[in-house]
């Protein structure tokens, strides 16, 4: 036990010292008990099974586990129940995984009944690292908007990750060790800015570092705030470093975004469509241009931008980060790889989405990439706040979260025979079984969502950005292929594993890649 040592003080001082020491550690033993007696218990469906409990294990280690072994456990639920619900134990309580017929039947509810954002605000811990945000702006914009005006910003993103690669990866004809996966990060950051803001906020260091930052926090802070019970976090908050520093990253991008509002005479009180003297393609622009009542001020819009960058950016390196790790692990496929970039773009200078839309042995492997390392082992979380009656009568209690064991369903032998096995041209040999019928071979393509491929989630919340990033990464992949030779460096003698925080399976940055020019 530590004593705390007061050597200098009268007796009445060291009295009073004592005193609160005693109060701040029944404070502290206090507040989880009190937390725990008046927590809001979520009801469970008593038809359901839990799954992770062989006989002699307790629930609460069972939860624990999910923390580092999220994916053992959705995959033993998915084998044992396929086609039935089942509650998995996670740290925050059972969450329901519900099978593709019930995502099928909730994924058109309103918000109010099945509420996508509360997951984001629980996950990110939304209160405290201001991750999250109920505005619809940047998922109409990116919806409606990104996706219309895909042609106009390809070919300046391919100019942007052309000249961050000049910029980030220095290597001649000489194998040189380099950093790969921060590089990546570099890359996608101003490949993405690009399409944010324009060349401007692309070369805008501070916005760049803001975003970056904002994300490590964010994601580091929630992490901790998390070992904390709810009732105290209030007041632990102010002590953790990374949560400290977010009003920080807002001010950055908040100074960033203002000046190129300014540049483009930026007036909200004008009406839609005239706030602006020039109007580039851009999201900044799109938003401008689609802005309602209460979302014009600046401010709003540069938080915005922050959100949706943070939904684009790891979520788009880490494609390529595994798909780099995916090539070094199974070199035999960069060949015929390369040689189907080399004739797209012998034939198609300027790659836009026609030519990108032919490198299908890339998107192939792409998908099989994905299929062993999405994002996320759960998509479609959602939380039903006031319960919810499907109609075949089954029930789900007020304040359950809902999911789909999404990356478990990817290992269905009965879609992909062998799922085990990598196959990276796996998903080709399926579109050339479909290809005469449009709507089969869609699901066999990177950027599908459906309910055999939900790593984008599904229905009406299903990512709006999948395509841009479809492209982004090409786009990054054809440099990279057509450029530079890579390869593990030879300590370097497997895959690195990917760490997995409950239902995140984030890449691992630690892995050594060398590369030359060609
Ligand atoms: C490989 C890259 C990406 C992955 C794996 C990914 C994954 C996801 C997932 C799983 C969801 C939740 C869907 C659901 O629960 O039904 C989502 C939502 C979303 N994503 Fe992505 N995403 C990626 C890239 C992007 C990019 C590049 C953008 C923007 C340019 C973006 C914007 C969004 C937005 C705005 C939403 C919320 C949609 C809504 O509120 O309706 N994402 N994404």
């Amino acid at each position: 036990m530590i004593e705390l040592q007061v050597p200098h003080l009268p007796d009445a001082f060291r009295g009073q010292v004592a005193r609160s020491a005693l109060y701040i550690s029944i404070f502290l033993w206090a507040v989880p008990l009190l937390e725990y007696i008046f927590r809001k218990r979520v009801r469970r469906n008593g038809s359901v099974p839990v799954i992770g409990l062989p006989s002699g294990t307790h629930l609460k280690d069972a939860r624990q586990k999910f923390y580092s072994d999220a994916q053992s456990m959705l995959l033993e639920g998915y084998t044992k129940f396929k086609g039935s619900p089942f509650y998995v134990p996670t740290p925050l309580g059972e969450r329901l995984m519900i099978p593709p017929k019930y995502v099928e039947e909730l994924k058109g509810a309103p918000m109010e009944d099945v509420d996508f954002v509360g997951t984001f605000f629980e996950m990110f811990e939304g209160k405290y690292t201001t991750m999250g945000s109920r505005s619809q702006l940047h998922p109409r914009v990116t919806r409606l908007q990104l996706n219309q005006h895909m042609e106009s910003i390809l070919q300046p993103v391919r100019e942007e990750i052309i000249d961050t690669f000049e910029d980030e990866v220095k290597v001649g004809s000489e194998w040189t060790e380099v950093p790969f996966a921060d590089k990546l990060t570099w890359i996608v950051a101003r490949a993405s800015s690009r399409m944010f803001g324009g060349k401007e906020l692309a070369r805008n260091a501070p916005w760049l570092k803001a975003t970056q930052d904002f994300a490590m926090d964010g994601f580091i802070g929630a992490q901790k705030i998390k070992q904390y019970p709810k009732l105290i976090r209030p007041f632990v908050a102010p002590f953790i470093a990374e949560l400290r520093r977010i009003p920080r990253h807002h001010g950055a991008v908040r100074k960033a975004v203002s000046s190129i509002l300014e540049a483009r005479g930026y007036d909200p009180r004008k009406p839609v469509g005239s706030r602006t003297t020039s109007k580039p393609s851009d999201f900044l622009q799109w938003m401008i241009d689609d802005a309602q009542p209460g979302e014009e001020k600046p401010e709003f819009l540069a938080e915005i931008l922050l959100k949706i960058s943070f939904a684009a950016l790891h979520t788009s390196a880490a494609s390529p980060m595994q798909l780099v790790y995916d090539l070094c692990e199974h070199p035999e496929y960069i060949a015929p790889l390369r040689e189907e970039v080399d004739k797209v773009m012998n034939e198609h200078p300027v790659l836009d989405k026609r030519a990108l839309g032919k490198l299908r042995k890339l998107d192939s492997f792409m998908k099989e990439s994905l299929r062993f390392n999405p994002l996320l082992l759960v998509t479609f979380e959602r939380i039903i706040h006031n319960g919810y009656t499907l109609s075949d009568g089954f029930q789900i209690p007020p304040g359950t979260f809902v999911g789909s064991p999404s990356q478990a369903i990817a290992m269905n032998p009965e879609v992909y025979p062998d799922p085990e096995k990598f196959d990276g041209w796996r998903h080709e040999k399926m579109l050339q079984a479909v290809e005469k019928d449009p709507s089969a071979a869609g699901r066999t393509k990177w950027a599908s969502a459906n309910l055999d491929n939900m790593a984008f989630g599904y229905g009406r919340h299903a990512c709006p950005g999948r395509f841009f990033a479809d492209y982004e990464i090409k786009l990054i992949m054809a440099h990279l292929l057509s450029t530079y030779d890579f390869e593990y460096v030879k300590e370097q003698k497997e895959r690195p594993a990917n760490l997995n925080a409950e239902t995140q399976m984030i890449p691992n940055h630690q892995a050594k890649i060398r590369m030359r020019r060609r």
